[in-house]
């Protein structure tokens, strides 16, 4: 399909240049990505990054600097109303009618969705064991969360904007939810926009990473590219002072006194770099990651 053929769902957010501050302290600047249809997207990034507040750029509650955000087609701080209605947002957790009972808030939220699922707003609630009356102001934490998740997917949005959906779920909910997250793409072409602190929940889930770090440009790929393409080696030089740069992405001194070196290059392309720098690079080695090691790898340790 030619660009020209493109309507508004074929890349449901574009963020084009975009730029945002609090008073003088510039959160983003210089963001640009896209993201496909019926792809499942993580935002990642250490805290304080700026991840929520992209979140809430994109949902039009904050106004761009400058550049662009643009959301199934319109410009992010002007959604109309029909494109806020295909949208399901799941921010900071909480229903904002806890004074009403579950079977109040289905029938409170329904009309509002022309493509309601009661079905599935149904058996996320019969899961939690509780009677229909049962007052939302009334449940932990993490069931509240469920009442939040199961009623975002009875919307059955074109595009599910999740903010750390994780809170108070335990273990068994949060991979039953992921589950149906995933289904719910798959089956219906849909496009899903997520933040996590559970690196390795993004590891079952996502298909592309944006990975944020401050003062850097924003890396956006498929996953499995990231993973393949961003490596650890691990350098036994006690003595050497290593620092990031050329090849070297990231190093950290480990705790046994070696070295750990992230980069995006071949063991070879490193080894130049360490030999220019006076290291010898004879002690080094590649070590598998998974995501979270690689996250901490990207975005460095505190
Ligand atoms: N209303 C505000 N006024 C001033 N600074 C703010 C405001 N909201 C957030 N910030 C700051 O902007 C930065 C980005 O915050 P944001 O909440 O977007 O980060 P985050 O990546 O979502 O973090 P976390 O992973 O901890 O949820 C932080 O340094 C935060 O302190």
């Amino acid at each position: 399909m030619s660009r020209t053929d493109e309507g508004p769902l074929d890349r449901p957010i574009v963020v084009e240049n975009l730029r945002y501050a609090y008073g003088g302290r510039v959160i983003h600047d210089g963001l640009s990505f896209s993201v496909e249809r019926g792809r499942i997207v993580g935002l990642l990034g250490k805290n304080g990054v700026g991840k929520t507040t992209l979140i809430k750029l994109l949902m039009g509650f904050l106004a761009p600097l400058s550049g662009a955000c643009r959301v199934l087609g319109e410009p992010s701080h002007a959604l109309p109303a029909q494109a806020k209605r295909r949208i399901g947002l799941v921010f900071e957790g909480h229903l904002a009618y806890d004074f009403l009972s579950i079977e109040a808030t289905e029938r409170f939220l329904s009309p509002w969705y022309p493509r309601w699922r009661r079905e599935v707003f149904h058996d996320f609630m019969d899961r939690l064991g509780l009677p229909p009356q049962h007052l939302i102001r009334n449940m932990s934490e993490g069931q509240r969360s469920q009442v939040v998740l199961a009623a975002v997917l009875a919307q059955d949005p074109d595009l599910l904007i999740l903010d750390d959906y994780t809170m108070g779920l335990d273990a068994g909910y949060r991979r039953l939810f992921l589950d149906h997250l995933v289904h719910h793409a798959r089956a219906g072409n849909k496009t899903v926009f997520v933040t996590s602190h559970v690196v390795q929940d993004m590891e079952r889930l996502v298909d592309d990473v944006i990975l944020l770090r401050r003062g850097s440009p924003a890396y956006l790929g498929p996953l499995n590219h990231f993973m393949r393409d961003f490596r650890r080696f691990r350098l036994v030089a006690p003595d050497a002072d290593l620092r990031a740069g050329g090849t070297l992405h990231t190093v950290e001194r480990e705790a046994d006194g070696t070295w750990s070196i992230y980069a995006f290059h071949s063991a070879e392309a490193v080894g130049a770099t360490l030999r220019g720098a006076g290291i010898d690079p004879a002690h080094l080695s590649e070590v598998p990651m998974t995501l979270e090691d690689a996250f901490v790898g990207y975005t460095g340790s505190y």
